[in-house]
């Protein structure tokens, strides 16, 4: 599949990664970041999401839309779509930016706001990919995992580079008899629970 990435995605996937990297290198501050997944990372989430079941794909954390494009490439695949969430003004307009340069806008849903806010309103969710603050993983997971279909899956990142942060959520994971769960060391480590 990753021969068949369009040039428009290509391109845009390409401009955010440069837009990134400069990010972490001129400091911007950190809020201002895009603090987007590895181009790697963004490959196992088109992997994953190529074979989920039936179920709603929700990302919460945005961002300029880089991972929402590989979540989405995949969705578009099998006739599905992908809602994601984000606070950030000046990011949103980036992401929106990036759907309609991408040819995408029809395959995702841009949510603006707090995640927290409308987490009572999820239906079957196949696919969660969580990548906001790390303070509220342990909040989006208790949100999402009532929502979660057979063989559905949540995907935390930054679970090796941010371990401590994100520990309460990876305890609170491994303790849920629902779930099986596996650190996956890939861009900056994948937490994946699979719901049973
Ligand atoms: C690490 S960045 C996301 C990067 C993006 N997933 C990517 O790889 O291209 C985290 C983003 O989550 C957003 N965010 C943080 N908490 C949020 C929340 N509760 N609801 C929605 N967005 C949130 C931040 O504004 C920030 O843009």
């Amino acid at each position: 599949m990753f021969t068949e990435i369009p040039a428009v995605l290509s391109e845009r996937m390409a401009y955010l990664e440069k837009l990134d990297q400069k990010d972490r290198s001129d400091g911007t501050p950190r809020n201002k970041r895009l603090r987007q997944i590895t181009r790697d990372t963004g490959k196992f989430l088109s992997l994953l999401t190529i074979n989920i079941p039936e179920g709603e794909i929700i990302e919460i954390g945005t961002s300029a839309g880089y991972s929402t494009l590989w979540l989405a490439f995949a969705a578009k695949e099998k006739g599905k779509k992908v809602k994601t969430f984000e606070l950030d003004e000046a990011k949103i307009n980036l992401a929106r930016e990036t759907f309609r340069i991408a040819g995408l806008e029809d395959t995702i849903e841009l949510v603006q706001g707090d995640f927290l806010d409308y987490g009572h309103q999820l239906g079957q969710v196949a696919l969660c990919f969580l990548d906001a603050e790390k303070e509220v993983y342990e909040k989006c997971f208790r949100l999402v995992s009532g929502h979660m279909v057979r063989n559905g899956l949540i995907v935390a990142d930054n679970a090796i580079d941010h371990y401590e942060g994100i520990k309460p959520m990876i305890d609170l994971a491994e303790l849920d008899e629902r779930f099986d769960c596996l650190m996956v060391p890939v861009g900056n480590g994948e937490f994946i629970c699979r719901r049973k």
